[in-house]
């Protein structure tokens, strides 16, 4: 599997183009992709990083990262993902880092999403769907999620965002309209953000393998 990940990230470098400032995901396909940014550090500008987790990373490997603020729209950014339909609908958010993950991937002109052929499904909502909350709105944000999906929200108890807030993890979902789903969770109040990629999907997939598929 891990291959497949690598696969993938090293096809993405393809896209990265000479000075610009990359916006990066977060979680182990990703780290594959900010590996070979490493080996070509001297072309680009810097990079704009979803987590701390991939901030160490890009750090380590001499590469700066930059304020969002202070670059403005990107011109590309590069993510993983845990589920991916064929419309390039995404469930993120598995690593707790869908907020800013969607800032990134909103403020970039394309956004290429990394994953393994096993990420691939027909219909969203086999991975358990993350929602970033504000702590104290948990148990309310819960009912009303069970409330209007039917789907069972799990408290990922003992993790906390970059942001200093809850996930919840909401299990047995059928996701047949993604946007619709994603446009009513973000108006529950408390909701931070919902991991569904569905209004702002991915403009392109790389799905590892030999060689690597690129779907648009
Ligand atoms: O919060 C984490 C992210 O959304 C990740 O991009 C996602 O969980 C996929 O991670 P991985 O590449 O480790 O399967």
């Amino acid at each position: 599997m891990s291959e497949l990940k690598r696969l993938a990230g090293e096809k993405a470098i393809e896209f990265v183009e000479d000075g610009s400032v990359v916006g990066v995901g977060t979680g182990s396909t990703v780290a594959y992709f900010i590996e070979a940014l490493g080996r070509i550090r001297d072309r680009i500008a810097g990079a704009v990083s979803s987590s701390e987790q991939s901030t160490r990373q890009l750090k380590s490997l001499g590469i700066e990262v930059l304020d969002l603020n202070a670059v403005g729209p990107l011109r590309l950014y590069v993510d993983g993902a845990d589920e991916c339909d064929p419309h390039r609908r995404l469930i993120k958010g598995g690593g707790a880092a869908l907020t800013r993950e969607k800032i990134i991937a909103q403020a970039s002109d394309r956004f290429i999403c990394i994953i393994d052929p096993a990420k691939q499904v027909p219909v969203l909502g086999r991975f358990p769907l993350p929602v970033e909350v504000i702590p104290m709105a948990r148990s309310l944000v819960a009912r009303e999620i069970l409330a209007i999906t039917g789907g069972q929200p799990v408290w990922r108890e003992g993790v906390v965002t970059d942001n200093g807030n809850w996930v919840l993890d909401v299990h047995g979902l059928q996701i047949v309209d993604p946007v619709v789903m994603e446009e009513r969770l973000n108006q529950i109040p408390g909701v931070v953000s919902v991991g569904l990629f569905a209004r702002r999907p991915a403009d392109v997939v790389i799905v590892g393998g030999e060689p690597p598929q690129v779907l648009r």
